[in-house]
């Protein structure tokens, strides 16, 4: 997928492709099932809300009886008693009330965990094979907020649900006990006000949708250009950056209002359901009272609306409104086909250039997706690399350093480049890290073309290493968190570990300690630059001779603990070493390219062979 940088296109990068009613059934099954299991506890839910039913037949029944067969029958006492009776039943309400929130986290507890086990799974997939950038706040979300929103939204629904259900039951049986006419008076605007409501439902959450996803996409924008911060000055890429933040605040401003009308006309149909009832009561009285309700059942039928029906209708309505739509909208986020939902790492790479092994094929990741028809079909991984017929000459009549060449990393591979001086080793790091536009073909990484895209997304992208690392006068954390001001301390602190810069670190006074970068030897700086490498958030790290000043077995280690690192990694080789122990090489002479394991090269190509033999040397 290409980004076009225009926000609506951004928006709509995250916008899931379809409405509620998709989200509705893809939901429903794993809804259906995620019930199923958890019987006992909706049964007992059951038990203690059809108290709720029994507590609002009893209030207006008893009010009614109070006013027919106590006041207006001239005897106080025996409508005192009844009001008494009233009071208690309104008085139970607390007890059933915690009986019902006591069952109710039997339901959202085990919500969340399956919530949090499943980001957690996705992410974790996402971030084997190395997807594009900017995704891990996205898991990070899901994990915290999104997570936490779906459970609270599940509570309130299922509590207001449940209540608005047995409640009205209870307060229509009522009615009904006490005169059918005043159903006949009742339900009319009642229903009207809910059709109005549940017609609503539909768009509320597409706009909920939109504004959760324009609110992601201004997310991201604002974390990469954080973690860029530098690029963009020394780019001059700020305003761009700028522009573009604006515009997607913008966005998210205007899908906020959207979704602002959408409300406006739930609180209408709030109106109808809620306050008409009462009117319709009121004005029917003389027809009513004509036809024999008396008035003790007259005042129950206003208990019944005013106490019990009209309460639960407008908790009823707020919760689907509100919490409803943001629980299909963030489970689907959360449950649903992700733009990412593909593959795991594969490793399986091709090179070469026009005439040798420039062919360029789709690679099987092996993994499986359910079609259509409930078989199994295969998709292929985005390259983490793909250049394709990429030519590249430093002058209009020069020689070209790369001559149409075809060249496709996987996502999570290991590739070594080794070549003679001067083949051109630094010009494909450049041209792959979107520094040097090719003369001819096309570069993408994670799928989306690198030439001319701003630096604040290249950066998000990769993390190009180069032979001269830089250090910066600052704090040693300043240093090594550059790419990623996210990283936390136990983590930044890990990395120094497993890289073997704890002595230099100690040496500066620990991560808060100054750097110097005069008082650094080259190896130092390297190694500085490759902590810094590896905490960065972007997928594919890019490492052209980066580790020349180090000894052999600080090269080895810090080469293993790049490739251990999720994502995918190219590496400008100098030793053996280096190519033996990346997946595949690409060997670069001018002429020819070839890619292949070392065993492979070995037998393939007679310039590897001289390498290694030089390399032994
Ligand atoms: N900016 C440039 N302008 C003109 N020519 C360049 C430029 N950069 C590199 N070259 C030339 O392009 C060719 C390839 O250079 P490159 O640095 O990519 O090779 P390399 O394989 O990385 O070499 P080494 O292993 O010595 O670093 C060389 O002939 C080099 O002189």
């Amino acid at each position: 997928m290409t980004s076009t940088g225009h926000p609506s296109a951004q928006a709509a990068d995250h916008d899931p492709p379809d409405t509620g009613a998709g989200a509705l059934r893809r939901l429903a099954p794993p809804a259906g099932r995620f019930l199923a299991r958890r019987k006992g506890v909706l049964v007992r839910l059951a038990l203690w809300s059809l108290a709720e039913s029994g507590q609002a037949f009893l209030v207006g029944h008893a009010v009614a009886r109070a006013v027919d067969g106590g006041f207006l029958a001239g005897d106080p006492r025996r409508g005192l008693l009844w009001l008494a009776v009233a009071l208690l039943a309104v008085l139970s309400g607390a007890p059933v009330v915690r009986g019902v929130f006591a069952q109710l986290s039997g339901l959202t507890e085990p919500l969340r965990d399956a919530l949090v086990r499943h980001a957690v799974d996705r992410s974790m997939a996402r971030a084997l094979r190395g997807g594009p950038g900017g995704t891990y706040r996205a898991a990070v979300s899901r994990l915290t907020n999104q997570a936490e929103i779906a459970r609270d939204s599940f509570a309130g629904l299922v509590l207001t649900l449940r209540s608005f259900v047995f409640t009205a039951v209870g307060a229509l049986l009522g009615l009904l006990s006490l005169h059918p006419a005043l159903l006949v008076v009742v339900l009319p605007p009642l229903a009207a006000g809910l059709a109005l409501f549940l017609v609503t439902l539909r768009p509320m959450a597409a706009a909920q949708r939109r504004a959760l996803a324009a609110d992601e996409a201004l997310g991201d924008h604002a974390a990469r250009s954080r973690a860029a911060l530098r690029d963009l000055a020394a780019c001059g890429t700020g305003p761009a950056a700028e522009r573009r933040g604006a515009d997607l605040v913008a966005d998210a401003a205007a899908r906020a209002r959207t979704l602002a009308g959408w409300a406006a006309v739930r609180t209408a149909a709030l109106g109808v359901a809620g306050q008409l009832p009462v009117l319709a009561l009121l004005v029917a009285v003389p027809w009513l009272r004509g036809r024999g309700v008396s008035a003790g059942a007259l005042l129950g039928a206003f208990t019944y609306l005013v106490q019990s029906l009209l309460p639960a209708l407008h908790t009823l309505m707020s919760a689907l409104g509100a919490a409803g739509a943001r629980l299909l909208v963030v489970l689907d986020r959360i449950l649903g086909p992700g733009p990412d939902a593909t593959s795991t790492p594969a490793r399986a790479c091709e090179a070469g250039t026009a005439g040798n092994c420039g062919r360029v094929q789709e690679h099987d990741t092996g993994v499986r997706a359910a079609g259509d028809a409930g078989h199994p079909v295969r998709r292929a991984a985005v390259p983490a690399v793909d250049l394709r017929s990429v030519t590249l000459s430093y002058g209009a009549r020069a020689e070209p350093v790369l001559d149409s060449l075809d060249l496709r990393v996987a996502p999570g591979e290991h590739l070594a480049v080794v070549g003679p001086s001067g083949i051109g080793k630094s010009t494909l790091t450049r041209l792959v890290a979107g520094t040097l536009a090719p003369s001819r073909g096309e570069v993408r990484v994670a799928g989306r073309v690198v030439t001319g895209r701003p630096a604040v997304e290249l950066a998000a992208l990769r993390v190009l290493v180069p032979q001269e690392a830089y250090v910066f006068s600052g704090t040693v954390a300043d240093n090594l968190a550059y790419l990623n001001t996210d990283v936390r301390r136990a983590e930044l602190e890990a990395a120094v570990r497993v890289f073997g810069l704890g002595p230099l670190v100690e040496r500066l006074g620990g991560p808060d300690g100054p750097v110097r970068p005069a008082e650094l030897s080259p190896g130092e700086r390297q190694l500085v630059a490759l902590v810094r490498a590896y905490l960065s958030p972007a997928p594919l790290l890019l490492l052209d001779e980066a580790t020349c000043h180090l000894d052999p077995a600080s090269e080895a280690r810090a080469e293993e603990v790049l490739a251990r690192r999720p994502g995918t990694l190219v590496v400008v080789a100098h030793r053996l070493s280096s190519a033996v122990r990346a997946d595949r090489t690409l060997v670069l002479d001018g002429e020819r390219a070839e890619c292949g394991t070392h065993d492979e090269l070995l037998a393939l190509s007679p310039l590897y062979r001289d390498l290694t033999g030089h390399w032994h040397a």
